[in-house]
């Protein structure tokens, strides 16, 4: 599909839209090119197409690969995040498919969370700043507010009766790749627990090292097991998948319109998070104890980084 495509393109891509379980292509668009970026972290897990929104381009990755091939801990999210990165994009819209934990939030309804509880295992690699060069960066809200107000705005995007779009909300980020104990689904509900799924870290906290405005749109497309309804399984998470990438392309055209106004550049250019990382990487290694491999791949990340 994206052999005969340019395999460059000669403008940055600002925006990129991140595409999980049943969306592994947005509808509606042709693609114009397909990136392939080598990074110090490897190769995305596909290649990066860009499409044309209005005549701008738009980044989209397949989060699983092209054929869904990679399993939640095996997406490459450092890869990902920095390839992106280094085409030019500074705000990603990340698509997921989740389990509800709350009787309100129906399949078929769309979530934009502001919270995440991490219950991943620590077998994905989950940071850049590593191996020789040490940094924290703030993490207390782990999406883009900005973001957020302006998938908000597109509510009315959404089509279907009694579908909703519902504001705030906490994503546990699971392991996986099997599904929870029914236990576990209890606990999670009375951590305060919105919905569930197995992708939101380290992709999240990933972005913010890149200083990248992040937020993720969650589809519901089942009850998980804590629900007297079905337990969830995949044909289920599919079948719901199928009505939900409607939805998926109704908004994202919606955001794109919106994110794409005059307006809105420096919230697309991630102005507020420019300088972040960088400062929490600077402050902590003293020059005598930098690997200089480290150095590089930070550099990759941010060109430029070690002569400011
Ligand atoms: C097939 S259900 C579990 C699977 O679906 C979600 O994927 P994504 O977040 O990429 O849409 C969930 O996180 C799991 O990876
Ligand atoms: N119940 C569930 N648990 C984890 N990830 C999911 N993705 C979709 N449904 C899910």
């Amino acid at each position: 599909m994206t052999l005969d495509l340019p395999t460059t393109f000669d403008r940055p891509v600002h925006i990129a839209v991140i595409g999980g379980t049943g969306l592994g292509k947005l509808e509606g668009y042709t693609p114009v090119a397909a990136l392939n970026p080598e990074t110090p972290w490897g190769y995305p897990s596909s290649p990066i197409l860009i499409l044309e929104h209005n005549g701008h381009p738009v980044a989209f990755l397949a989060r699983h690969g092209l054929h869904h091939q990679l399993a939640p801990h095996e997406v490459p999210s450092r890869a990902n995040i920095a390839a992106l990165r280094s085409i030019g994009v500074r705000s990603i819209i990340a698509f997921s498919a989740v389990g509800s934990l709350r009787e309100e939030i129906k399949p078929m309804d769309f979530v934009v969370p502001d919270q995440i509880i991490d219950r991943t295992k620590g077998v994905r690699p989950f940071t850049f700043f590593e191996g020789g060069v040490v940094g924290h960066v703030g993490f207390a809200d782990p999406f883009d507010a900005g973001l957020a107000k302006v998938v908000q705005k597109c509510a009315d995007a959404m089509r279907g009766d009694g579908v909703r779009l519902h504001m705030g909300g906490v994503v546990v980020c699971m392991e996986g790749p099997q599904f929870s104990t029914r236990a576990e689904s209890n606990l999670y509900r009375s951590w305060g627990g919105s919905v569930i799924n197995m992708s939101a870290l380290p992709e999240a906290k990933l972005a913010r090292e890149a200083e990248i405005a992040y937020q993720m749109i969650c589809m519901a497309t089942d009850y998980d097991c804590w629900h007297e309804s079905e337990d969830v399984d995949v044909a289920m998470v599919m079948k719901y998948m199928a009505a939900n990438s409607q939805n998926a392309k109704h908004l994202v055209a919606a955001v794109l319109d919106e994110l794409l106004k005059q307006e809105n550049s420096d919230l697309v250019l991630a102005k507020h998070w420019e300088g972040s990382a960088q400062g929490a990487v600077k402050f902590m290694t003293k020059p005598e104890g930098r690997n200089p491999e480290a150095m590089k791949r930070i550099e990759y990340l941010f060109p430029g980084f070690w002569n400011e």
